[in-house]
Formats: C-alpha cells, sequence, structure tokens
C-alpha cells in the first residue's frame, strides 16, 4: 500500500503516540529529526525511546529528511517521521532554505513507494511571539505544514489524545 499520513497537534498533545499506534512496532522504522543539545532534551528522547522498546528500528537524521526518507522508502517497512517541527528548528539553526527543502521533502512523498507517517507541531495558536526568530519559525511550521498536507493522502489533528480526521483521500 502507498499511503501517507500528516499528523499535526500541539506539545504533548499525545500525537507521537497516536502516530505510533498507527505502525506495527517490529515492523517499521523511527526516523528522528530530535538533537540531545541539553539534559532536557536528553531526557525527552529516553523517555521516547523507552516507550518505543526495543522492537523498533530507529535513525537519527536532524537536517537531510528527504534524502533520509528517499533512501529508506520500502514498501514492505513503514516509516515515522517524528517529528517536522525538530526538522524545520534543525534548518533554521544550520541557516538552510527551509522552503527549497520542504519542496524536497513534498517531492519525495509525492512519489513515494510505502506507508509514511509524519508528525508535525501545529503552532500559532497562541500569542504572537516576542522575537523575529520565533514570528519566523511560526510562519515556517505554518508553511511545511500546509505544504505537506497539500501531498498526503491523510491529515490527522490531534488534541487531548484525540484524533479528528482532517482530510482522508485514500
Ligand atoms: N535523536 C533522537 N530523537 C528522538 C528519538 N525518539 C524521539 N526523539 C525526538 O523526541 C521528540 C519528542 O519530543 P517531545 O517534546 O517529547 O514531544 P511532544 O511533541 O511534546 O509530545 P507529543 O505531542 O506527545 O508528541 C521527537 O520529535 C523526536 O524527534 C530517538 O530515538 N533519537
Amino acid at each position: 500500500m502507498i499511503h501517507t499520513t500528516l499528523i499535526i497537534g500541539g506539545a504533548r498533545s499525545g500525537k507521537s503516540v497516536y502516530a505510533e499506534t498507527l505502525l506495527t512496532a517490529g515492523a517499521a522504522l523511527y526516523l528522528a529529526t530530535g538533537q540531545a543539545f541539553d539534559d532536557e532534551m536528553a531526557a525527552r528522547i529516553r523517555l521516547h525511546m523507552d516507550r518505543r522498546g526495543p522492537t523498533w528500528s530507529t535513525i537519527e537524521e536532524p537536517l537531510e529528511l528527504p534524502q533520509a526518507l528517499d533512501r529508506h522508502l520500502d514498501p514492505a517497512r513503514p516509516i515515522l517521521v517524528d517529528c517536522l517541527t525538530l526538522w524545520i528548528s534543525n534548518l533554521m539553526h544550520a541557516g538552510r532554505d527551509v522552503g527549497c527543502e520542504t519542496e524536497a521533502l513534498a517531492e519525495v512523498l509525492a512519489t513515494a513507494r510505502g506507508t509514511v507517517v509524519l508528525v508535525s507541531n501545529e503552532v500559532g495558536l497562541g500569542l504572537v511571539p516576542e522575537t523575529r526568530l520565533g514570528r519566523d519559525f511560526r510562519d515556517h511550521q505554518g508553511r511545511v505544514n500546509q505544504r505537506i498536507a497539500q501531498i498526503c493522502h491523510r491529515v490527522v489533528f490531534v488534541a487531548a489524545g484525540l484524533p479528528l480526521v482532517l482530510k482522508d483521500s485514500v
């Protein structure tokens, strides 16, 4: 089956747990974009790893997501990408063009052979960020979500651990 799903939601909305339930642990590949820059992030990552357990295969790729996805796409093994938000943040940090990178990702997804579930944050529902960097990040996040939502067959919004299907074109 060729199938792409985008799952969006706020922080601690349960979006990652929901995404994991869509895939069979032993048969899926976890593609992580997060980096343990400090102890707190390291602890968050450890929680995720403990929850997933040893049956998941994991690849860590903070920047070259389109290439990594393309390389590992396999009709026999679904991929969970967690998450686009940290990928955007990493790209901004590295001075990369988020728009170009998003197009590269969209291209890989549009021609994907296999099942891909992508997790992303829905931001911008609160106050306008005080800093220019914060506002730029918020805008990138909104544009990335829109672009990837166009490409994906299914889009699900998770709030309070509950899924709301926004798009289903399977
Ligand atoms: N490098 C690396 N990062 C990981 C791994 N497992 C999870 N992560 C990262 O940890 C991040 C999750 O951070 P959290 O702050 O707990 O997530 P959250 O968005 O607040 O919570 P949820 O809504 O529940 O998903 C993910 O975006 C992953 O990129 C791993 O094995 N390696």
